[in-house]
């Protein structure tokens, strides 16, 4: 157990605006990245400097979707062809000179021919960060795959189509500080969010799109969760919900402080909440609430067995 009197280096730089776009992404891949493009616009007009979009926001969300929306991202920077929402994304960034944090798409990664000479396809959802010059800073593909059966609701195997990653992201964001990405079901994994905010991160951010069933119970809570076990800020941001689509998005796009409370939420509509992220509001809550010195981790090792 460290002092109380340890010393802690700032997380946050300087305060900063956050926003999260919270738009209906529909069937035409072509018209989701220009509504990407108008609200990130919107976004950046608030004077937000890290943007983020939701889950799947080139594409509808659903497993049948998977693979005929799917981008091949490597070799890195891939070609126009082969990604158009990469070209979007950098460029989105660069005209608005901010971070942006791009939600994700489906992934599409090739290995080597088979006897039949057919390619290995493997398909991941992914989530890549640029910075305000439109570079690419990270490639994050989702951990935990969202595998649910809640008889009489709603079930979901991402992992029939999709293939889990194999790292986390924590990504510099050189004019502010670190923030962990992750993806959707990785926010009910309160091991990954603990990593990320140990290392410095002082913003965990998760493009998500809970649903009707586990959005009313779970989205907030788990938002407050993970800000409250880690004292950062954590934003959620969802798709707007379409009940003309396959999967109805719950919406409710927020962030929350490091003292746990909503600082802004959306509703189900298409909306852009921003919120403003200080550094002082995480030395504030754990300095008063000094959990990062007092963690017993002599009595911890048995978590990851
Ligand atoms: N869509 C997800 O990945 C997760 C989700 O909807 C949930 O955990 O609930």
């Amino acid at each position: 157990m460290a002092s109380s009197t340890t010393t802690h280096p700032p997380v946050l730089k300087q305060p900063v605006k956050l926003a999260c776009v919270q738009f209906a992404p529909g069937p035409d891949k072509e018209a989701n990245l220009a509504r990407a493009a108008a609200k990130v616009r919107e976004a950046a007009a608030t004077g937000a400097k890290i943007v983020v979009l939701p889950e799947c926001f080139n594409s509808p969300y659903g497993c049948d979707h998977f693979p005929s929306y799917a981008e091949r991202l490597l070799p890195s920077p891939p070609s126009p062809e082969q990604s158009p929402s990469f070209r979007a994304l950098a460029a989105m960034a660069r005209d608005n000179g901010v971070y942006l944090i791009g939600g994700s798409i489906p992934e599409l990664a090739v290995g080597a021919k088979d006897g039949n000479g057919d390619e290995d396809k493997t398909y991941y959802n992914t989530s890549l960060t640029f910075s305000p010059a439109g570079a690419l800073l990270a490639t994050y593909r989702k951990v935990h795959l969202f595998d649910i059966s809640i008889p009489g609701k709603i079930t979901f195997r991402e992992s029939d189509v999709l293939s889990p990653g194999s790292s986390l992201a924590i990504v510099d964001l050189p004019d502010y500080g670190r923030v962990a990405v992750a993806i959707c079901y990785d926010v009910r994994f309160p091991e990954m969010a603990m990593i990320a905010a140990r290392r410095g991160c002082f913003a965990l951010v998760y493009p998500g799109a809970f649903n009707l069933t586990t959005g009313p119970l779970h989205w907030q809570l788990l938002a407050r969760a993970r800000a409250v076990d880690n004292q950062v800020y954590v934003a959620l941001c969802s798709p707007a919900r379409d009940m003309s689509a396959g999967y109805h998005a719950w919406g409710h796009s927020l962030v929350v402080d490091p003292m746990a409370q909503v600082l802004v939420e959306a509703g189900e509509e298409e909306e852009v909440v921003v919120a403003e992220l200080d550094g002082n509001k995480i030395e504030e809550a754990r300095k008063g609430i000094p959990l990062r010195d007092q963690r017993r981790f002599d009595l911890y090792a048995d978590v990851s067995r």
